[in-house]
């Protein structure tokens, strides 16, 4: 299993709290990859908060962004963790399948709202969180369920997550997909 190889790029998906940056940054590095955050590179470009972009822009123009910046990453040989929306927009779907393979880091509700408890970071989830989260995760789980493979990360420990993920990409370039 060591050693193994990615010639293309690794896009994390998922809830919310589903765990994708923290997951996607310790893979990265047990991959010898580097890891692009879509949230963060956006951050960094407009030098603000994606809370103060989704306050003073709205979320259109959030999205805008976020479909640029996954342009510009998805040609790169690298583990690419997404906003929970990304998969909302067609486009953004088509850019992912076509550059590399996808990853949907599925959570149950009750744990992301724990995960989530007191952050105040995702402009989403302001208000009746525990409604917004069931009836957006509803909304968006077709989506979600578009990419190649599904990891539960519901009951399971950071470290438990990876080897699942290094797992399945051995098992994928063995398969020759
Ligand atoms: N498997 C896990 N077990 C426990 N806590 C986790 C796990 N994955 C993520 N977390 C915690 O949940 C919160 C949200 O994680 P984050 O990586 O930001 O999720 P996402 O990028 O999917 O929104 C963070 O506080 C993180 O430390
Ligand atoms: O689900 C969403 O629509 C969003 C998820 C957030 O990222 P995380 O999934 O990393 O929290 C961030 O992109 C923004 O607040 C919108
Ligand atoms: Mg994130």
């Amino acid at each position: 299993m060591e050693g193994i190889v990615v010639n293309e790029a690794v896009f994390l998906t998922g809830f919310m709290g589903a765990g994708k940056t923290t997951v996607g940054g310790q893979l990265a590095k047990v991959l010898g990859l580097d890891v692009f955050d879509t949230d963060h590179v956006i951050e960094k470009t407009f030098k603000k908060s994606i809370s103060d972009i989704f306050a003073d822009q709205g979320e259109a123009y959030f999205r805008e962004c976020e479909q640029r910046v996954l342009r510009e990453l998805s040609s790169k040989r690298a583990v690419i963790t997404t906003g929970g929306g990304v998969i909302l927009d067609e486009g953004n779907r088509q850019i992912m399948k076509k550059n590399g393979i996808t990853i949907y880091l599925h959570c149950s509700p009750s744990k992301i709202l724990k995960r989530l408890a007191g952050d105040t970071t995702r402009p989403l989830l302001h208000g009746d969180q525990e409604q917004k989260v069931i009836t957006m995760l509803e909304k968006r789980l077709p989506y979600y369920l578009e990419a190649d493979y599904t990891v539960n990360t519901t009951m399971k420990s950071v470290q438990t997550i990876i080897s699942e993920i290094v797992n399945l990409l051995y098992r994928h370039r063995n398969l020759g997909s």
